[in-house]
């Protein structure tokens, strides 16, 4: 007997949310022996619910919300010895795993398009203890992207970003960052690094666009900039997609990956687009960790 699981934010899809809730459940339902459905009150409600499901042995786990619902959803799943297949429907307003997948943005669309054949597997990655499936990013905008109000963010969604990325580049600070890339220590000064698993980062589909969803790698690419004309100056090559190293940013591929500072400062990461651990930290790529419905 197939048994599913729908994990529903009811804080994500705005008036529409009932409506897009019952259309999921009636495709489940045609997918599925049983369909369970549970709602989220609170951060860290879709992780346990997706974990439990992996403890008994479902078939597959959906969450219906935005990139940080999928988010706990892999983490619940993402250690367990049984991992069900993984299904979502997008309701944020970045959606970059929809985007890296060709998950229609448009729920109902989403809800249409889900079928049992249609799983690919899907690498994740691992930071210290916590999972993610898109973009861990360090510095200067990351951190302004961490003291977005949730509200603001939900209500403008990536322009919010780019007005709090743009106002901070009014006092780019750059940090000495030691990298310890696939064993190869590397000693680098920038304002902002990220390291990603997907083409679209942020919204922006096309940042790296040779991150493939299962390509096995971590995507490192950091700015070489040491002042705000220098972050500037990137700009031109940001937009056009970073596939080389240019005299403004580098750019390369690894599996394994440890970030610290060398000065005596903090510095808090963000993890698919919320506020994660502080440095130092250990990232690593879990290829074909989890099978995904695209
Ligand atoms: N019932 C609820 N009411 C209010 N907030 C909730 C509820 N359930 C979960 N949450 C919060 O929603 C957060 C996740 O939101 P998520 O990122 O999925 O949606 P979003 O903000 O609409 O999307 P995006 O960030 O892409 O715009 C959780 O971390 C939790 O804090």
């Amino acid at each position: 007997m197939k048994k599913a699981l729908l994990v529903v934010n009811p804080s994500s899809g705005g008036e529409q949310a009932q409506e897009y809730e019952k259309l999921a459940h009636q495709k489940l339902t045609t997918m599925f022996d049983e369909v369970v459905v549970l709602h989220t009150k609170k951060a860290g409600d879709a992780k346990n619910f997706t974990r439990e499901a992996a403890v008994d042995r479902y078939h597959s786990v959906f969450v219906m919300g935005g990139d940080g619902t999928v988010n706990e959803g892999i983490n619940g799943i993402a250690e367990q010895a049984h991992r069900p297949n993984f299904g979502f429907i997008p309701l944020g307003t970045v959606n970059d795993l929809a985007r890296a997948l060709g998950i229609p943005l448009e729920p109902e669309e989403a809800i249409a398009h889900l079928s049992m054949d249609a799983l690919q597997p899907l690498d994740i990655g691992k930071i210290n203890d916590q999972y993610f499936m898109n973009v861990v990013a360090i510095g200067t905008i990351p951190e302004s992207i961490n003291d977005v109000d949730p509200e603001k963010k939900t209500k403008y969604g990536k322009f919010a970003y780019f007005i709090s990325g743009i106002k901070q580049l009014a006092g780019t600070q750059s940090y000495k960052f030691q990298l310890v890339i696939d064993g190869q220590e590397k000693q680098i000064e920038s304002s902002t690094l990220l390291v990603g698993l997907t083409n679209s980062i942020g919204g922006f589909e096309t940042l790296i666009p040779n991150a493939k969803v299962n390509d096995g790698k971590l995507h490192l690419v950091y700015l070489k900039d040491t002042s705000l004309l220098d972050t500037l100056k990137t700009l031109p090559d940001l937009l056009k997609g970073v596939d080389s190293s240019t005299d403004h940013l580098a750019y390369q591929t690894c599996e394994t990956i440890q970030i610290a500072l060398n000065e005596d400062q903090e510095l808090a990461t963000n993890v698919d687009g919320d506020e994660g651990v502080k440095l130092p930290v250990t990232l690593k790529v879990l290829p074909s960790h989890l099978m995904i419905y695209c």
